[in-house]
This record gives C-alpha cells, sequence and structure tokens, in this order.
C-alpha cells in the first residue's frame, strides 16, 4: 500500500478529510459546498443538492436545513445519504458515505441564534419546498416576519436545524495527469478503518 503521507492523508478518514478541508480553504472559492444525496424511496429514485458543511461534531459532519423539507422528509424515511465535496482548484474530490440522525434541539437552536436575523427571518419564512404562488408573496412573508420581530430576538423555527452525518465509508480522490487518478478507500469495520487504493 502506498504511503498516505504521499496524499496529504492520514490513517483516519475524518482527520484526512479535516486536513484537505483546511487546504481546500486556502484556494477553493466554496470550499463548504458539498452535494447531499438522499434516497427519495416513494419515487424510488436519488435526489441530491447542495448544502452548506457546517463542521465536525462528535466525528459527524453537520449540516443545516427545514425539516419539512425535500431532503428532510427522505431523510425520515430512509437515513443512508451520501455527501460528496468537489474542489476545483485542488483537484480533489472527497465522497463520504454515512447516516444521519437530527441534531439536539438545544444545539440546533444554539446555531441559529448565531446566525445574522436576515439569514433568521429566511430560514423562519420559507416552508422550504413547498410551493408558492409568485416572489412577491414570498416577500410578502418577509416584510410582515421582518416587522413583527423589528427589536427583538427572533424566535427559533422548531421546524428548521441541523443533522448529524455519520459516516462508515470514505473515497479521497486526486486528479491525475492522464487520468491517472489516485483513489483511496477507507471503509469502517467494527472500529477500525481499512484502506485500499482504487483503479481510476
Ligand atoms: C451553494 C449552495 C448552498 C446551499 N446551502 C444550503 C444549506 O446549507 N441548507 C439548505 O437547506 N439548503 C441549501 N441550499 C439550497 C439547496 O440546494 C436546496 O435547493 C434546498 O435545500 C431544497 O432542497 P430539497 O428540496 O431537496 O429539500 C444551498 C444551495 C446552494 C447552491
Amino acid at each position: 500500500m502506498d504511503s498516505l503521507i504521499e496524499y496529504s492523508l492520514k490513517n483516519s478518514p475524518l482527520d484526512s478529510f479535516s486536513s484537505w478541508y483546511e487546504d481546500a480553504k486556502k484556494v477553493e472559492q466554496n470550499p463548504d459546498a458539498m452535494t447531499l444525496s438522499t434516497i427519495d424511496l416513494k419515487n424510488n429514485r436519488p435526489d441530491s443538492r447542495t448544502v452548506l458543511f457546517k463542521g465536525i461534531k462528535d466525528g459527524c459532519c453537520t449540516f443545516y436545513t427545514n425539516y419539512m423539507s425535500n431532503k428532510a422528509l427522505e431523510l425520515e424515511s430512509n437515513n443512508e445519504a451520501c455527501l460528496l465535496f468537489y474542489w476545483h482548484v485542488s483537484k480533489r474530490q472527497v465522497r463520504i458515505q454515512g447516516r444521519v440522525r437530527k441534531m439536539s434541539q438545544g444545539d440546533s437552536e444554539k446555531y441559529f441564534q448565531s446566525r445574522d436575523r436576515q439569514s433568521q427571518l429566511a430560514s423562519m419564512i420559507s416552508n422550504q419546498s413547498s410551493p408558492i404562488a409568485d416572489k412577491d408573496a414570498l416577500l410578502k412573508k418577509l416584510t410582515e416576519a421582518t416587522e413583527k420581530y423589528e427589536g427583538i430576538d427572533i424566535p427559533y423555527p422548531t421546524n428548521w436545524g441541523g443533522y448529524l452525518f455519520e459516516p462508515y465509508e470514505f473515497e479521497f480522490f486526486v486528479y491525475g495527469d492522464y487520468r491517472i487518478n489516485d483513489r483511496f478507500l477507507f471503509k469502517k469495520q467494527n472500529n477500525d478503518w481499512s484502506v485500499t487504493r482504487l483503479q481510476p
């Protein structure tokens, strides 16, 4: 097996991810953007969208969203998910398989309160993924909420919060010359991680 150090990788995939993420923050325009894929069991099809990575907590990747959105409903019926980071300048990709659970309400609320008011209001007024007649209707909801909470704290909306994504598989990919890419697969077995090189 190759020396992982050569690829700035470590024996722990989470440490490897953190190290690559720190590298990405130095050069990428949006290092936090990740593709979250879920399984839409109702229609028997995969589903993906971009969400923002909000750090590692208790060994899990975190992100925040509306608990009534499509993704949340899909995660409710099947908590298997996949995260994908593509860092263009770094020529790196990380694919992570894992299972999600909701963050505690206390932690979600703490994060909500740390956000700026505009973001808080936007999260509060949006029934994410539900249809609305037009943009004016949305802006009307925003104006009403802005006026209602002027000068006072915006209450935490309990239908919004974080998820903890607990990984059990990581693939680290480095784009190589002539498509001779490097790919390292970490798999969790009991409490240990195995690592193998995959062909490009
Ligand atoms: C760069 C970028 C970052 C985004 N970050 C988030 C996020 O952190 N949370 C979120 O709920 N939606 C985020 N979105 C919007 C989602 O991609 C998506 O449109 C929305 O969450 C509804 O998805 P759903 O219908 O699958 O639930 C982001 C979109 C982009 C383009």
